[in-house]
């Protein structure tokens, strides 16, 4: 399928291999960065997080939000270099209560129902963002010429099971009751969070993001008409506003867990690149969606911790088979806290350094 943005990005011939890779290029060694590429497992992110207090002040302070980072960039030379916030500061800019307990993750002010919608508003987004716009912007000068910015958010969908379950949750069982039993006032949410959502990433495109990737990380509790209705057309209309702003800007979508459902998101939603979670398989996806989207994968963040032998076979058997066509590598979720820091310097070896 032929897009403007692909269009427009080969006549602006990019430079950065991430964004060769989005633009449709195969590329003989794939750029590679990786989610949660910042984080607990780097003793440095544990310290900066200290000096911040909270995880909300940490993504609010421009200063530290820029230095962690840097941190994974200065250590590993990734080819591109995500903003360091969270899903969570959209629903707090809206007006929702986000605190992060230690060792617990995420608490919000749970919504109930529809009627708990008059307590968002889109008033004050871009003011409480304000200190992310910075970080980007300060990002954009502070990264080594070669290194992409990733802006990044959240799905609708994965954002408001968080806003109504009031934090992590297993099986979803409020978010999808509402949504089935009121669907109306569920899309009247849906609809806020894409209005939030879209203006919120092109403010980053604004600052200095050359990328940005949508996070449907709970993609995968629906049956297939509500998937479409609650992930992939909310994805899809976040991906034409941004690109009715910033043509040029590749979109990455993340509908982790989607299964046979990817090749639906690679068709519809206009993405430009789609990150395949840990189950979807190498050669089915180099034949149903690499003809289509530069896919970005794939390998188990459980490899990182136990490295050796099983990381060297995983990570080469990736390369080999979505190395035909465009490609960017990257992990299946995020990286886990348990990750030696030296196992991740191993892979970037293996990526880089395969006979060609
Ligand atoms: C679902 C989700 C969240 N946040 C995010 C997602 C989507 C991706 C995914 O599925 O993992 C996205 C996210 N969160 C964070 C980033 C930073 C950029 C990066 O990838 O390096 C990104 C891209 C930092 C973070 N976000 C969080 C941390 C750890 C907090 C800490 O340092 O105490 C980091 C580094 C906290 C967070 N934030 C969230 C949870 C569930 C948690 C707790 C789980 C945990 O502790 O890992 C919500």
């Amino acid at each position: 399928m032929s897009q403007p943005s692909r269009t427009a990005n080969e006549t602006a011939k990019p430079k950065k291999l991430l964004l060769r890779a989005l633009a449709g290029e195969t590329l003989s060694v794939p750029p590679v960065w990786l989610m949660r590429q910042a984080g607990r497992y780097l003793p440095e992110y544990r310290e900066t997080r200290q000096k911040a207090g909270g995880f909300l002040q940490l993504c609010f302070t421009p200063d530290l939000a820029t230095e962690v980072t840097l941190q994974p960039i200065r250590r590993y030379g990734f080819d591109a270099a995500i903003l360091f916030s969270d899903i969570l500061v959209i629903p707090h800019a809206l007006g929702q209560k986000v605190w992060f307990q230690e060792g617990e993750g995420p608490k919000l002010e749970a919504l109930a129902d529809s009627a708990d919608l008059r307590r968002l508003s889109l008033e004050a987004l871009h003011d409480r963002l304000e200190p992310v716009y910075e970080t980007v912007d300060r990002l954009s000068t502070a990264l080594p010429q070669e290194t992409t910015l990733i802006g990044f958010a959240g799905a609708p969908w994965t954002v408001a099971s968080y806003m109504i379950e009031g934090g992590s949750s297993k099986d979803f069982q409020k978010a999808k009751t509402w949504a089935y039993g009121d669907p109306e006032g569920f899309q009247r949410l849906i609809d806020l969070l894409i209005e939030a959502t879209s203006r919120y990433l092109c403010r980053q495109v604004e600052a200095g993001a050359e990328t940005l990737q949508v996070f449907d990380s709970w993609a995968s509790v629906w049956p297939e008409t509500a998937f479409r209705r609650w992930c992939l057309d909310p994805m899809a209309a976040i991906v034409r506003r941004v690109k009715a702003q910033h043509p040029a800007v590749p979109v990455i979508l993340f509908p982790r867990g989607a299964g046979p459902l990817y090749p639906a998101v690679a068709a519809e939603a206009g993405a430009d690149g789609l990150s395949l979670d840990t189950t979807v398989p190498l050669s089915w996806a180099a034949k149903e969606l690499q003809s289509c989207v530069t896919v970005q994968g794939n390998l188990d963040p459980i490899l990182l911790v136990a490295g050796g032998e099983a990381l060297e076979a995983a990570a080469n058997d990736i390369v080999t088979r979505l190395s035909g066509g465009p490609f960017v590598f990257n992990l299946g979720h995020g990286i886990v806290p348990q990750t030696p820091p030296e196992h991740v310097a191993k892979l970037l070896d293996i990526i880089r350094s395969r006979p060609s």
